[in-house]
């Protein structure tokens, strides 16, 4: 276990509501929906690279690494980096499957979602991309928090 994963287990629960919180920020008046976290990210060339160190973290996470075990690595890569490219305000469509319809029989748990979740914080940490970007990032992606887990 690395010293960072050692660390991001002892937080699992504290991530999972500050996701949840940030998730319901977006229906503030102050709704988060302007470009610049595109920005922010180092474009879709940026979002690729950091998807591609989750990818690695992923690999190394025996949280969840058995959930993906042949998996297309290219197809997921291209995926997740349109997902979180048009998430971020960016010019992508993300053309992949629904999340409900994906995650649909893998009876994700919270464990296994904040993981997940850690992994790409780990590898925006990587990639130097300010906290407040990052905390941007993860606010868009709490609201599939219940689609992902099927809930
Ligand atoms: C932050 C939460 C998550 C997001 C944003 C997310 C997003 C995605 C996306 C965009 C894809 C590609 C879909 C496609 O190719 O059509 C995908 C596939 C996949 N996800 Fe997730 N996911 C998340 C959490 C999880 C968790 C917690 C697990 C399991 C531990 C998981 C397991 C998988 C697997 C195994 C695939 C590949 C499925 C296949 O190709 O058949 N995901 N996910």
């Amino acid at each position: 276990m690395t010293k960072f994963s050692a660390f991001y287990r002892s937080t699992t629960g504290p991530l999972l509501i500050l996701l949840l919180t940030l998730g319901g920020c977006q229906n503030l008046p102050s709704s988060d929906n302007t470009s610049d976290l595109y920005e922010q990210l180092g474009e879709r060339k940026g979002i690729a690279s950091i998807v591609e160190d989750m990818l690695y973290r992923i690999v190394e996470d025996d949280r969840i690494n058995q959930a993906f075990k042949g998996v297309d690595v290219v197809q997921f890569h291209r995926n997740l980096t349109d997902q979180l490219c048009q998430l971020s305000g960016g010019p992508c469509t993300y053309n992949g499957r629904s999340m409900r319809e994906v995650h649909d029989g893998m009876a994700i748990t919270d464990t296994q979602f904040n993981a997940v979740a850690e992994d790409l914080i780990l590898a925006m940490e990587k990639n130097g991309i300010p906290t407040a970007a990052q905390n941007r990032l993860l606010a868009r992606i709490a609201p599939l928090y219940p689609t992902i887990r099927g809930l």
